[in-house]
């Protein structure tokens, strides 16, 4: 993948901590990663935000040397990520994880501690991910949840200079997330990387500084959090009408219609011109999700480095 003598792995604040360069993944016929660049800084937060078959979990395994790109390049940290020298700076939680049914969460934890040179203690890593209680249990008895939380948890327990999470917070309940969120800021808090996707739009607002929108394997968007609204400009307009107004792509239930506009204004202007018996109007920022929809529908390739 990347040829001649690579150098230890780099520390350096602002350096680059994983990159992708025109990466592109066919899996037989189909394309699940399509020339892909891609460039993540130390210290930085980058959430991967896309629909399902985006390419997120296919672009996360390439990056964190698990897959092989087709064609293009990627580094972990200077190197390549299948070395094991560059491998030291990983933590990675996968979207399924399989642990070892009859090992207990300590045990497993020592497992994976045991591949990396400056480690967290057992105990850092029970604490801070709140899994003191359940250091001797076996995995195969965890719940669901339990055992998303253990798999995040892995991923810090080789104290890493980055980490990727695929959906991390799948399957838990509100207070777990919120929990594992916290143990992510403190990560980053003390300069870590991370790399997130996630179908929760809220983890993505809650912990992203930087969001890459991913639509067919493409980059559709590469921006900051408040640049990927601003790249669609979309206002949400909902109003009370006894009738959907003809005219308009208003869509909703019962007497409530919403509509999103990149012209919320002119919208207004013709329902009060056109006599539209409305009440109760609300014009609000398009969330995420709808900014989100709205690239990914144009199929844009929008705004590169616009953080
Ligand atoms: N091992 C594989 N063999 C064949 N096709 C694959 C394989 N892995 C992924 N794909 C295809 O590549 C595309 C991208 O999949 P990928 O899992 O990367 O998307 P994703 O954005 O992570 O989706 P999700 O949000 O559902 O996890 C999809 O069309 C998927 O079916």
């Amino acid at each position: 993948m990347l040829g001649g003598q690579q150098e230890a792995p780099t520390r350096t604040a602002g350096a680059v901590h994983a990159r992708a360069e025109r990466v592109t993944k066919r899996f037989g016929s189909g394309v699940a990663v399509d020339g892909v660049d891609l460039e993540v800084r130390a210290g930085e937060i980058v959430g991967l935000l896309g629909p399902n078959g985006a390419g997120k979990s296919t672009l996360v395994g390439l990056l964190t040397g698990s897959r092989r790109p087709t064609s293009g390049r990627v580094e972990l940290c200077g190197g390549d990520p299948r070395d094991p020298r560059f491998r030291r700076t990983l933590g990675v939680t996968p979207q399924e994880t399989g642990l070892p049914a009859s090992l207990r969460v300590g045990e497993v934890i020592d497992f994976v501690r045991s591949h990396f040179p400056d480690p967290l203690s057992r105990s850092e890593v029970l604490d801070r991910f709140g899994l003191g209680d359940l250091a001797r249990r076996q995995t195969g008895g965890l719940s669901g949840g339990q055992k998303r939380r253990l798999a995040v948890a892995l991923a810090f327990a080789g104290r890493p200079e980055i980490v990727f999470l695929d959906e991390p917070t799948t399957g838990l309940d509100v207070e777990a997330r919120r929990d594992l969120w916290e143990a992510v800021r403190e990560f980053h808090a003390g300069g870590g990387t991370v790399v997130l996707t996630s179908h929760y739009l809220e983890e993505i607002e809650a912990l992203a500084e930087r969001v890459v929108v991913l639509g067919e394997g493409r980059v559709l968007a590469d921006a900051s959090l408040e640049a990927v609204r601003g790249l669609v400009k979309v206002s949400r307009i909902s109003i009370s009408s006894p009738v959907p107004p003809s005219g308009f792509d208003f869509e909703g239930n019962g007497d409530r219609l919403h509509l999103l506009t990149a012209d919320a204004d002119r919208v207004v202007r013709e329902l009060v011109t056109r006599n539209v018996p409305f009440r109760d109007l609300e014009v609000r920022p398009a969330s995420l999700e709808e900014a989100f929809l709205t690239l990914t529908n144009k199929k844009a390739v929008a705004g590169k480095d616009q953080r």
